[in-house]
């Protein structure tokens, strides 16, 4: 199965990752970065009210092959930022994904937004590598870690300054997940990692599942408004495309299209006045 080629691919990286990551030297390091960007501050109060929008950088995945040839990460992450984007998410993953962790150093550089490394996580090292490139947050995906390594790494991010979205795609998962915790950024992935399939009936099923103090982000096979108007009354607050975005010529055409235009800033006055 894929993801189990995933996994074993990852435990070669972090073999070697860990032979060169000096724990006190990386913590050394990261006292003197900037602090991490709040990725979940930015998706509990989004650009587009109502809708967070968390775009992703993709080339390439295991379900589609090549998605995009003319791919220049750190123009897409300006055109991303430019239309309206609240956070990104960039694939840090090489064998897989075509994606590389010096993809999201440059954006970093680039870009204000909160940046998500968006890899398959296991292991500490790999969040302390995280926060060296320049992420602002990592993803945990329930269908790879038991519950007690989802709590680890969890406060592993956590006491780098990450914030962790934690990846579900089915009720067995989430409950796991709310054993560990009933608040922050729960992704519901309508794509079924094993098989590919997607289904963004996925998202209504669970959020009913979904405590309102955490945030859900509904994740994959989002296409159209049609889209986000059906995941948004099965209870999502935030969306994560990838595909459809990178598909397009036009970026900030794409993005406006499928999230609608951003609210003008007397909306935007008026919004927060109201609140
Ligand atoms: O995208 C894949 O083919 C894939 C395969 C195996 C594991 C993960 C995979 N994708 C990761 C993601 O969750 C998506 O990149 C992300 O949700 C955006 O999805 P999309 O908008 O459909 O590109």
């Amino acid at each position: 199965m894929y993801l189990d080629r995933i996994v074993e691919t990852k435990r070669r990286e972090v073999e070697s990752l860990r032979e060169t990551l000096n724990v006190a030297e990386a913590e050394r390091r990261i006292a003197d970065m900037p602090s991490a960007r709040s990725f979940e501050a930015a998706l509990r109060r989004p650009k587009r009210p109502g809708m967070a929008l968390i775009a992703e950088v993709k080339k390439a995945s295991p379900s589609k092959g090549l998605i995009r040839e003319d791919f220049h990460p750190v123009q897409l992450a300006r055109a991303y930022e430019k239309s309206g984007a609240d956070c990104l998410s960039v694939l840090t993953d090489r064998d897989y994904f075509q994606g590389s962790p010096e993809y999201l150093t440059a954006i970093r550089e680039a870009v204000n937004l909160p940046l998500l490394r968006k890899d398959f996580v296991i292991d500490e090292s790999q969040i302390y590598e995280a926060r060296l490139i320049g992420a602002d947050a990592v993803l945990l995906i329930a269908a790879i870690l038991p519950t007690a390594r989802i709590r680890e790494l969890k406060a592993a991010a956590e006491a780098l300054g990450l914030d962790a979205l934690i990846e579900v795609h089915n009720a067995e998962e989430l409950h796991r997940v709310l054993e560990v915790t009933d608040r922050g950024l729960i992704g519901v992935n309508n794509r079924n990692l094993h098989t590919f399939e997607t289904d963004l009936g996925v998202t209504a099923e669970l959020a009913e599942l979904v405590p309102p103090e955490a945030l859900l982000i509904s994740e994959s096979a989002i296409r159209t408004a049609e889209d986000i108007a059906y995941v948004s009354a099965g209870g999502a607050r935030g969306v994560l495309i990838g595909e459809t975005f990178m598909r397009r010529p036009n970026i900030g055409q794409a993005v406006a299209e499928v999230m609608g235009p951003l609210p003008t800033i007397a909306q935007t006055a008026k919004a927060e006045g109201s609140r």
